[in-house]
């Protein structure tokens, strides 16, 4: 049994409500997604495609309109549209702007006990769990009285890693995780995030549009494609690719760029 099973999920999008002139965006138009436990899975896609949306339905922040999502085997929303009790402490998200998705007055420390002060863990207990994620995380216990938002970009998505994996989730959402950081840092963040999962057994959704991302750290790879995740056994393989995933690969800049010469032929530009 999968993970996490979608199945003919639909959304669209009806701007200012039902009478409105604009036509309704249909974002996602079916197909399947699964993710299994411990698997790391990579959905890329064109801005716009769909990805965060289809993200926001597995956090069970948006409802789809169609089609079936299944966590461990059963719905992950009820009839009502309301994510299981259970459920929700399973599935966490880190996203693309951490100082978003912090809020300023809190010291490192309140970042990262949010969830589990939720859950109704206090005192000593408390301290101990966070002390214990923030070192997992490569800070150090001794700066958690520091306000959040006086620490670096990666520092932060470092607590906000820390934050998602307090409940100690099943899954968690990337969703463009670490598209807004340099390119050393967010090395160092794919090597911590993979290595969380090596010793933790957490599975990822990995959301971005940067291929360059993959390689090394995703086990499998889905493209969005006319509103359905398309799965590509070989992303960066000389076979045919869904078009959508044609168009990312153009977009990777090459390490060395060519130059035009007079007579229009390419040359090295580092040559
Ligand atoms: N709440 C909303 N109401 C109306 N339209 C929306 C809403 N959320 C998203 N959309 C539209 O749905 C489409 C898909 O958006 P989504 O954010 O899922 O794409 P994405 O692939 O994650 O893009 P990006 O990489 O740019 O974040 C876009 O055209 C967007 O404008």
């Amino acid at each position: 049994m999968s993970l996490l099973r979608l199945k003919g999920v639909e959304k669209t999008y009806r701007a200012g409500g039902w009478f409105a002139r604009r036509p309704p965006v249909a974002v996602l138009r079916g197909g399947e997604l699964h993710i299994e436990a411990g698997e790391c899975v990579a959905l890329l896609g064109q801005t716009g495609s769909g990805k965060s949306t289809l993200g926001r339905i597995l956090l069970g922040l948006e409802q789809p309109d169609a089609g079936t999502v299944n966590f461990d085997g059963l719905p992950l929303l009820d009839e009502a549209g309301r994510m299981a009790p259970a459920i929700r402490p399973q599935i966490q998200a880190v996203f693309q702007d951490p100082h978003g998705a912090t809020s300023p007055r809190f010291s490192a420390f309140d970042v990262v006990a949010e969830p589990l002060r939720y859950l109704g863990m206090s005192g000593a207990a408390l301290r101990l769990r966070v002390e214990e994620l923030v070192l997992a995380v490569g800070l150090e216990p001794t700066e958690l009285g520091r306000l959040a938002h006086r620490f670096s970009g990666g520092q932060l998505q470092r607590l906000c890693i820390a934050r998602a994996l307090a409940p100690a989730p099943r899954l968690v959402l990337l969703d463009e995780a670490v598209s807004s950081l340099d390119l050393e840092t967010q090395a160092h963040i794919l090597r911590l995030l993979a290595g969380l999962r090596h010793t933790t057994g957490v599975a990822y959704l990995f959301i971005t549009h940067d291929m360059r991302l993959l390689r090394g750290f995703a086990d499998r790879c889905y493209v969005m494609q006319d509103g359905r995740p398309l799965e590509v056994p070989e992303p960066f393989g000389a076979g045919a690719v869904p078009p959508a995933l044609a168009a990312l690969r153009a977009a990777i800049l090459p390490s060395r760029p060519k130059l035009r010469t007079p007579q229009g032929a390419p040359q090295d530009a580092m040559a």
